[in-house]
């Protein structure tokens, strides 16, 4: 007979992941995902057209570990002002031999860690060795777990933050300890930027080429549908492009699909030395975040968790 499953709280979460050994475990994911190691099909959409959202359902196995999971998240476009969340969601770890439950886990830290260590991976393989200025394009949920694996691993001179109301920058600054330029414009705030993070919900473009200093790294981290932006075509194409998935990219990202930009590489590819890491280029790493990241990060949650309630 199997155990009951056990149930893992948002502060929970949040007290047992860690970026250092996080990072470890997804870079090794990414790299297992891009060899074909890992059964993870493109994320199935449910529209939820009466309150403009999707429900997204995002199963993984890796057999060689023996780590089965599946994370619901429902993600929303939501009006300016609305208070209710953009994202939410759950992470359901199995049994792979049994099919039984193991744990019923909070999936917003979940989410916010492994979307920004995922970004930090990207800039740490596809970013200039003397970038010193970091710009963030959004202020929400994202942009603080960006901000802070960002200034964790990397040691930026400048860390830039754009939002639109100058008011929400102001607030943001005021959120985290480092120092933060609040920005009042895009173009300000990615002027000769080495490192750009878009974090928004805008759905048309809201980073051009024209500004984007050659040689910079963007991770663009919104516009999760085939019809939704942040970044025009003269970025798409100039820039060499690197995905989490390129099926995930060619069906999902709407930066992808609509510019008719070639996806040149996943992470996963130039983290097995498959493909080059264009580090002299303008590159883009368009994320669209994977199952495969939040099983491995479900079975570490879970790992300390058994640590830490397991009877001396
Ligand atoms: N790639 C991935 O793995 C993941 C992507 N996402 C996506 O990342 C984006 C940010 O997510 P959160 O930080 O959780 O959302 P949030 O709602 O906490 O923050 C969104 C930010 O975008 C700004 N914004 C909203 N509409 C805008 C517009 N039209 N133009 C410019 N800025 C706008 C808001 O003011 C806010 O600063 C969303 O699009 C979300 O779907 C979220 C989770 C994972
Ligand atoms: O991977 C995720 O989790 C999400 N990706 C895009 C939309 C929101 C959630």
């Amino acid at each position: 007979m199997a155990d009951p499953p056990v149930t893992i709280s948002e502060h929970e979460v949040e007290s047992l992941l860690q970026y250092s050994e996080l990072t470890t475990r997804l870079e090794k994911a990414l790299g297992k995902f891009s060899r074909g190691e890992v059964v993870q099909p493109v994320r199935t959409t449910v529209p939820l057209q009466k309150h403009n959202g999707f429900l997204g359902l995002m199963p993984t196995y890796i057999e060689h570990d023996g780590v089965l999971c599946t994370k619901l998240v429902c993600f929303y476009k939501r009006e300016d002002g609305s208070t209710l969340p953009s994202t939410r969601a759950t992470v359901v770890l199995l049994d792979p031999e049994y099919g039984s439950v193991k744990a019923v886990m909070d999936g917003e830290v979940i989410t916010g860690m492994r979307t920004a260590a995922v970004s930090a991976i990207s800039a740490k393989l596809l970013m200039r060795p003397e970038a010193e200025v970091l710009a963030i394009l959004g202020t929400g949920k994202q942009a603080l777990s960006h901000y802070n694996v960002f200034t964790e691993m990397f040691s930026f001179k400048e860390v830039r933050v754009w939002s639109r109301t100058k008011d929400r920058a102001e607030k943001f600054m005021h959120s985290v300890t480092g120092p933060v330029t609040p920005c009042v414009s895009v173009e300000e705030a990615v002027k000769g930027a080495d490192v750009i993070v878009t974090v928004t919900r805008c759905t048309e473009p809201v980073l051009f080429g024209q500004w984007v200093k050659p040689g910079a790294h963007v991770a663009a981290v919104g516009a999760c549908r085939p019809n939704w932006r942040e970044l025009d075509d003269v970025l798409m194409k100039e820039a060499v492009v690197y995905t989490d998935s390129r099926q995930g990219a060619t069906t999902e990202s709407g930066d992808v699909i609509l510019s008719g930009a070639e996806v040149f590489a996943e992470l996963g590819d130039v983290i097995n030395g498959t493909k080059p890491a264009h580090r002299e280029k303008t590159t883009v790493f368009k994320s669209l975040g994977m199952g495969v990241e939040d099983a491995v990060s479900a079975e570490l949650v879970f790992d300390q968790w058994k640590a830490k309630n397991s009877q001396p």
